[in-house]
């Protein structure tokens, strides 16, 4: 069988295991099912291309097997009699149809189109013939593939039949390596730049691979193959935005310019510390604090910490919660090759993924610590599989790593946080990852008044200014009390200020007016910092700027 033997005749030994892995996953399905209620799921696609060959190999090579009893056709040839369906829709490119109706011929398929969605044509398939599993080209990272199995049921609400995802684990690079190492033909759409094709209303062709040339008009792009990260692979489909707590749509673009200093809305983050020696109180977190500092210097507004323990499942409950309640979440600790180093795999529990070598992220470890951390041995390589995006920068050594809306800091102090923290911010960089929001500003008034005597008006004032946070800390429970007043709205702040109805009688007032952050200092501030003289001079106030 020449797919057979291509791959075996290849020295790529990642290739050979994905493809043996495959082919067990088919064996097994032809074994359990009757070969007349199995179908194939085909659309002409890079990866049902793909399964399309797996599955000629794997029924090649089952028939080969003397005892099968699943009543598979017995005549050996080119042609492979699979019932296949193919779910044809007027937005489809005629590239792909064409290719599909052309390999279906070619190998004998026997095909049947269907023109509903997918749920009643697969109700009407159901009806018509038995059908107990239908293979599928998912793979990981495909947005449907959350949860899915290498056999997995048609979920609730879908008509009962078995997924077979043979293909469930292969990577973007490994689909490119099968095609080209067993040259099969592709759909031509692939040669122009498509990496992902969907409908013709929502694909182009993926822009990294843009050729820019500046004589012509006309855009020209790489093939397929050449794309350098596959998990850019949908990057020329339409995005589905999740859901954002600001409803802004996602915060994260790749390849954009995404400072949007301009914004007054805020964007949420949580902050997750994890090490079981910061809950014992034997080491002092200065990272989080400092993240914290450093996210309200661009505007965001950090919502939760958490410190966790050194348990994965600690890890996978937090980020669950912080990863939907928040626009992004951001943790350190727990990262590195050590048994206590459980974060990544406890951010591929919350999301409900497995741990999976990563190639690229090898790579780069092995540039770092040559052979003392490869191979199987490399457990830091193992990065949730699927939604893992590498945030390369020159300053790194390694680059971070993005789950989706959590970003993984491997700081372990300030100093390394200051330097993973530019990567981040850095606009120009086309992984920046966030956007620099309007600053908040801010004004700190301090009073000696006892807490009774503030608390009413205090609470009254937050009931007619609920866009400003107004917050009150003492240092220390004799010293003065601190009032701040946070918002992005620098009239709306003086507004509450003044709005601050004081009681009589009472001692020295002092204000403040700033914005607290001190780590950029370029931003927007309501006044500089020192004592100034209180506004009101009728000494009735009771508070002085500080
Ligand atoms: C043969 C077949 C079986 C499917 N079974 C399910 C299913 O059990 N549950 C489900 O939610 N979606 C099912 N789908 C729909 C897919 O999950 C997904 O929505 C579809 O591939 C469209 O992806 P797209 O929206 O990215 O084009 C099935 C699709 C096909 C073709
Ligand atoms: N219109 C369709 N008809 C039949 N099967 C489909 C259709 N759309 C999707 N599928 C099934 O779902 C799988 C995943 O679809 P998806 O679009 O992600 O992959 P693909 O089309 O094979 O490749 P690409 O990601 O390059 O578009 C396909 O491999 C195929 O098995
Ligand atoms: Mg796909």
């Amino acid at each position: 069988m020449e797919i057979d033997r291509a791959i075996r005749e290849s020295d790529d030994k990642r290739l050979k295991t994905k493809y043996n892995n495959a082919i067990y996953v088919i064996q097994r399905a032809l074994a359990l099912y009757k070969f007349e209620e199995v179908a194939f799921s085909f659309n002409g696609g890079k990866d049902s291309t793909v399964l399309l060959h797996l599955l000629r190999a794997g029924y090649f090579l089952h028939k080969e097997k003397p005892d099968h009893s699943s009543g598979i056709p017995t005549n050996c040839d080119l042609k492979f009699p699979l019932r296949t369906i193919y779910f044809e829709t007027p937005s489809a490119f005629p590239e792909i149809n064409s290719f599909t109706y052309k390999t279906a011929e070619t190998y004998g398929l026997q095909i049947e189109i269907i023109r509903l969605d997918f749920k009643s044509g697969l109700e009407a398939l159901l009806m018509e013939k038995p059908t107990t599993a239908i293979f599928l080209g998912t793979r990981i990272g495909d947005p449907n593939a959350v949860g899915q199995e290498q056999f997995s049921p048609s979920s609730p609400g879908w008509p009962p039949f078995m997924r077979v995802n043979p293909i469930l684990d292969w990577s973007y690079r490994d689909v490119w390596a099968f095609l080209l190492t067993s040259k099969v033909p592709y759909c031509s759409l692939y040669d122009q730049g498509y990496t992902s094709i969907g409908s013709i209303y929502d694909t182009v062709p993926n822009a990294l691979l843009c050729i820019s040339d500046s004589s012509c008009s006309k855009e020209n792009f790489r093939p397929a193959y050449l794309l350098p990260d596959g998990r850019l692979e949908r990057a020329g489909r339409a995005k589905k935005c999740y859901p954002s707590a600001c409803g802004d749509g996602p915060v994260l673009s790749n390849g954009l310019n995404n400072v949007d200093s301009h914004q007054t809305s805020t964007l949420t983050a949580s902050v997750i510390a994890v090490g079981d020696e910061i809950l014992f109180g034997t080491v002092e977190d200065q990272v989080g604090p400092s993240l914290c500092r450093k996210l309200h210097s661009i505007g965001w507004a950090v919502s939760h910490t958490a410190v966790v323990r050194n348990d994965i499942d600690s890890v996978a409950e937090e980020v669950e919660r912080q990863k939907s309640a928040t626009d992004m979440v951001f943790i350190f600790g727990g990262f590195g090759p050590l048994h206590s180093d459980v974060t990544m795999a406890g951010i591929a529990k919350s999301f409900g993924v497995r741990m999976a070598p990563d190639e690229e992220f090898e790579e780069y470890l092995r540039h770092l610590t040559g052979d003392q951390c490869t191979g199987d041995r490399n457990e830091m390589a193992q990065l949730p599989e699927g939604i893992t995006e590498l945030l390369h920068h020159e300053m790194l050594p390694v680059p971070l790593i993005k789950c989706q809306n959590v970003i993984i800091l491997s700081a372990t102090n300030v100093t390394e946080l200051e330097v993973q923290w530019d990567c981040l911010v850095e606009s120009k960089n086309c992984s920046s990852q966030l956007r620099l929001m309007a600053p908040f500003v801010s004004k700190h008034l301090s009073t000696t008044l006892s807490d009774v005597k503030t608390a009413r008006c205090l609470s009254q004032l937050c009931l007619e200014f609920p866009d400003i946070r107004i917050g009150c800390y003492r240092k220390s429970r004799m010293g003065p009390q601190i009032v701040s007043f946070v918002g992005k709205d620098h009239a709306r702040i003086e507004l509450a200020v003044q709005a601050l109805p004081l009681p009589t009688n009472s001692g020295p007032l002092k204000s403040k007016l700033d914005n607290p952050t001190t780590a950029h200092s370029n931003h927007n501030v309501l006044g500089t910092r020192g004592f100034a003289p209180c506004p009101d001079s009728d000494g009735k106030r009771r508070f002085l700027n500080l």
